[in-house]
Parts: structure tokens; sequence; C-alpha cells
């Protein structure tokens, strides 16, 4: 499934009656990677969950396939396309890493044992699967939460840190599946302190430079 255009105008956002940014403006298309870059706290995770729709920005406009996604029309279609994973795993300890996808996926596109027990061995966790999540690494918990990344079919990604706890191979792998979700069409939205300078095409936004 294709991505719609997405269109980000001067949005804004204030923590605390702080103004962490005030003029954030940009658009993505299908086959677009972007990283939200910038030092801690100037507003990377914020951006991002207020394009997942959990946070209200304090002006701004969201578009989503030319419809206003904060003014309504255009809620649903996003809410349906875009899948966000957040800064941290979100996964609970006394559940199984198979029974933290079902009931991540029941959220938004319920998913067979079979097709998690496969996303499960995609992100390195075969033999795992009825593993508590209490006994599974850091880094193996963060997996458990990017296997929906192989799991379901959203066209635009969100991803706040993906890469943290997780091992050199890992990343790679990570990579190379954000980059061949954009071929197919989708769009990536990621923030991460690790640089992506050696893929090519992926764009940049700096809150440094804008707040
Ligand atoms: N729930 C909250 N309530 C009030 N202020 C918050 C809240 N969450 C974050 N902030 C503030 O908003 C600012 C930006 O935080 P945010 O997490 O968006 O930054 P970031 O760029 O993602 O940082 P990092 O690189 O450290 O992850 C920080 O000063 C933080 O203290």
């Amino acid at each position: 499934m294709k991505a719609l255009p997405i269109e980000v105008e001067n949005l804004a956002c204030e923590r605390d009656q702080r103004e962490l940014f005030g003029s954030v403006s940009f658009e993505l298309g299908a086959g677009e990677v972007l990283q939200v870059a910038g030092p801690n706290g100037s507003g990377k995770t914020s951006l991002l969950r207020i394009l997942a729709g959990l946070l209200a920005p304090a002006d701004g406009e969201l578009r989503y396939g030319g419809a206003s996604v904060l003014a309504g029309e255009g809620r649903d279609n996003w809410r349906r396309d875009r899948l966000f994973i957040g800064h941290a795993p979100a996964v609970k300890a006394n559940l199984t890493a198979e029974e933290n996808l079902a009931w991540l996926c029941a959220l938004s596109q319920p998913c067979s044992s079979e097709a998690i027990w496969r996303a499960l061995a995609q992100v390195g966790l075969r033999g795992f699967e009825d593993v508590p999540c209490h006994n599974l690494s850091a880094g193996q918990q963060r997996r458990v939460a990017l296997a929906r990344l192989y799991l379901q079919a959203h066209p635009v990604w969100i991803l706040d840190e993906p890469f943290t706890a997780i091992d050199k191979t890992g990343v790679a792998e990570l990579e190379a599946h954000v980059l061949a979700h954009a071929e197919r069409g989708g769009v990536v939205i990621l923030t991460t302190h690790h640089s992506l300078d050696h893929l090519s095409g992926v764009r940049r936004l700096d809150l440094e430079r804008l707040a």
C-alpha cells in the first residue's frame, strides 16, 4: 500500500508554556525517508508524537492525502495508515513476545500466530516466542516492538529512536528494511542520534536550526 502525500505546515509545539519549535514545515511523498535530527530536548519526540496524533500542537496543520488530519477529515485515513513506535519499547513485561505482538496488533491490524512467529524470526527472536518479556534483554524487547514493521502493512512509519539498544547487525538490517519500505511506496519518519549519512536518499530535518 502506497502512502498518500503528507504535508506539515507551520507546526508549533509548546511544553510547560515554553515554545519548543514554532514553524516546522515539510512535505513527504511515497518513497521518502525523513530523519528528524537535533540535540537532546529540541523536540524530536514531541514532533513525532504530534504527527502520531498523541500530542496536540500549539499551531499548524498536518494534511494526509490533501485532507486535514487535525481538523478531522483526514484523521481516519491517517490513523489507518500510520504506525507509531515510540521511544520506549512499550512491551508488557508479563506477556510473552507473541502475546505482546498479538495485543499490539489487535489495536490496528490483528495478526495470526503464524505471522507473528514469522515476524519474530525476522527480528532474530526465533525460539523466544513464548518467553515473558521481563526475561528478554533490552535489545530483544526493542526487537519485539520492531517486529511490527515486518508484520503489519501500514504505509507510514513514525519511529522514535528505533535503533536504541539494537546491535550492529540489527541496525544494518533495520536500515535495509526502512529503505525497502520506502522503495515499496512507504514513508518513514524517524529520529535517531546515529548518522544515516551512509544511506542514500534520506532527507534530514534539523530542529536545532528551526527552533
Ligand atoms: N510530558 C511532558 N511534559 C512537559 N514537558 C515535556 C514532556 N515531555 C517532554 N517535555 C519537554 O519537552 C522538551 C523536548 O522533549 P522531547 O522529548 O521532545 O525532546 P527530544 O528532542 O526528543 O530529546 P532527546 O534527544 O533527549 O530524546 C524537553 O525540554 C522536555 O523536558
